[in-house]
């Protein structure tokens, strides 16, 4: 999916709504666990239930890792069923050495067919272009993470007195432009979505840690929106799991509603 298409995609569901999928068998209902491929169904339903106020999905690849093959199985099902028309995003946090690298991405791209997945800086350069060999898929680099260990080393401050994650966001924008990348920073972090959006004014930011986290979500759009939307933001557990009854799809339903509701609301559209 192209930039162009996704800030459409924004302006036509009037949402920046990223439902993750952080599917886990021991929090999802339990009528389910009969079920030949109960992650998969539990995730085809909140698909469903969540598909007209969402823009994006990320299924956060340690919730299938976890269950082995099974695991993996659930996953490529749930990327078959998944509609081509969202933004699908790997949030995998991968980063190794070239040639290792070049296989995540074929495993992410052309294997699972993700549009986007998530990496970290921290092995450089040759651990992120080969994932910007593949047109229209995008890389999305952790910038400044949402959990409270995060400033253990981005908040690091280098001898010129920036702190390492932005020389992470203004070393690794040169590697590719707006259009390719973006960058994960927490919903916890308002002052680094304000400051972040000074340094790249045009990228979009992936911003998890709303609900669940805590987040506040009208300093998110305040400080990190732009004219082309400019966001995703991320809820799992505060949707996926705000019910674990037969009708966690229902309940599903109207907690993404109400949150792209009011992202339609603070955005003024
Ligand atoms: O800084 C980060 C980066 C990634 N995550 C991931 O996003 C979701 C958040 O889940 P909630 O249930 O809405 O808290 C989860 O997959 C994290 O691994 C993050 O939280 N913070």
């Amino acid at each position: 999916m192209q930039y162009s298409q996704l800030s459409a995609l924004i302006r036509q569901k009037q949402s920046m709504l990223c439902v993750g999928l952080d599917s886990d068998l021991h929090h999802i209902p339990a009528h389910l666990l009969r079920s030949p491929d109960p992650i998969f169904e539990f995730n085809k339903q909140i698909i469903d239930a969540t598909y007209p106020y969402a823009v994006a999905y990320k299924p956060n690849l340690a919730f299938y890792e976890a269950l082995g093959a099974r695991g993996w199985d659930s996953l490529a099902r749930t990327m078959e069923y998944m509609p081509k028309d969202v933004f699908r995003i790997a949030d995998a946090k991968r980063g190794d050495i070239g040639n290792t690298a070049a296989l995540y991405a074929r495993t992410f791209f052309e294997t699972l067919h993700f549009d986007a997945v998530t990496l970290s800086p921290y092995m450089g350069k040759d651990s992120i272009t080969p994932f910007l060999e593949y047109p229209d898929k995008w890389v999305i680099v952790l910038a400044r993470t949402s959990n409270a260990g995060g400033a253990d080393f981005q908040e690091l401050k280098l001898q010129d007195g920036r702190h390492l994650y932005e020389a992470v966001i203004q070393k690794s924008s040169q590697w590719s432009s707006h259009e390719r990348m973006m960058y994960v920073v927490g919903a916890t972090q308002s002052e680094a979505i304000r400051h972040i959006r000074q340094l790249i004014p045009k990228h979009f930011l992936l911003v998890p840690g709303v609900g669940a986290q805590g987040g506040d979500l009208r300093a998110v759009l305040q400080y990190g929106s732009n004219e082309h939307g400019g966001l995703l933001i991320n809820s799992s557990r505060g949707i996926i799991y705000a019910s674990n009854g037969q009708d966690f799809a229902q309940v599903a339903s109207k907690v993404a509603q109400a949150l792209q509701e009011e992202i339609k609301q603070i955005m003024q559209w």
